[in-house]
């Protein structure tokens, strides 16, 4: 599992902390991740100790983790609702001066197509994070999820956007990554992104475009473990 930037232990304390608000009944979103793992661990805990929830997995790996932990396994068409998701990120903006705060970068693993749709379907979707993903301004590449036989054609219309599309290369696999849904991904370079809510509305009108990884206004609260605690940001 990728585990780059961060301590694993400050990821652990934003994990565990992210499980603990878990309550018995709830339906929870399965972010994906080296540090949502740490969450799905402990909500297995929970579970082995009595705690009854259901869980929806927003990717191959969240999903195979439940399964060895012990969390019982839903979808979004078999639920009412989900009443909290948590979920990784690769920036999120700390800056309270910016309208984006709170805005996040996901899509490190490829998953943002389906941790979109399960994170903004909650009530409450919380960030788990650790210090090495803060940043003032988004500039991290944007990873955007399409559709295979849109992928040069797409990649024209982010140049035309003024970003730097790469075809995301597979490890251990001759040729592209393939999401969890078929997809191919790009990741664009936009460098310093000011309004990220503008770019993300330009990005998702692309035809061929499955979903990209700016969640703009989607998180209500960011847990940023440390090596001694952890932070709290709501939005
Ligand atoms: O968006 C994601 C996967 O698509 C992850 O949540 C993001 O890459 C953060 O991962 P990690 O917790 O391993 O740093």
């Amino acid at each position: 599992m990728k585990t780059a930037g961060g301590s694993d232990e400050a990821k652990r304390r934003a994990g565990e902390r992210a499980a603990a608000a878990v309550e018995d009944g709830f339906v929870v979103g399965l972010g994906t991740g080296s540090t949502t793992a740490h969450a799905i661990r402990a909500i297995g805990r929970a579970v082995d100790d009595g705690l009854e929830i259901r869980g929806i997995p927003t990717s191959f790996q969240s999903r195979q983790l439940a399964l060895e932990v012990g969390v019982p396994l839903t979808d979004l068409d078999a639920v009412d609702g989900v009443d909290l998701a948590i979920d990784g990120a690769d920036q999120v903006v700390d800056d309270r001066d910016a309208a984006a705060f709170g805005a996040l970068i996901k899509g490190g693993g490829a998953a943002h197509a389906r941790e979109k749709l399960v994170d903004t379907a909650a009530d409450r979707f919380v960030v788990v994070a650790d210090p090495s993903k803060l940043t003032d301004r988004l500039e991290r590449s944007v990873p955007v999820a399409v559709l295979p036989d849109a992928h040069s054609v797409v990649a024209d219309r982010i140049r035309a956007l003024d970003g730097e599309p790469t075809l995301r290369d597979a490890e251990r696999k001759d040729g592209p990554v393939v999401t969890d849904n078929g997809n191919l991904v790009l990741d664009c370079a936009f460098g310093r992104i000011d309004d990220p809510d503008e770019l993300a509305t330009r990005l998702s009108g692309i035809p061929g475009v499955v979903e990209h990884g700016l969640f703009v206004g989607v998180a209500d609260a960011t847990y940023i473990g440390t090596d001694d605690g952890v932070e709290v940001r709501r939005y």
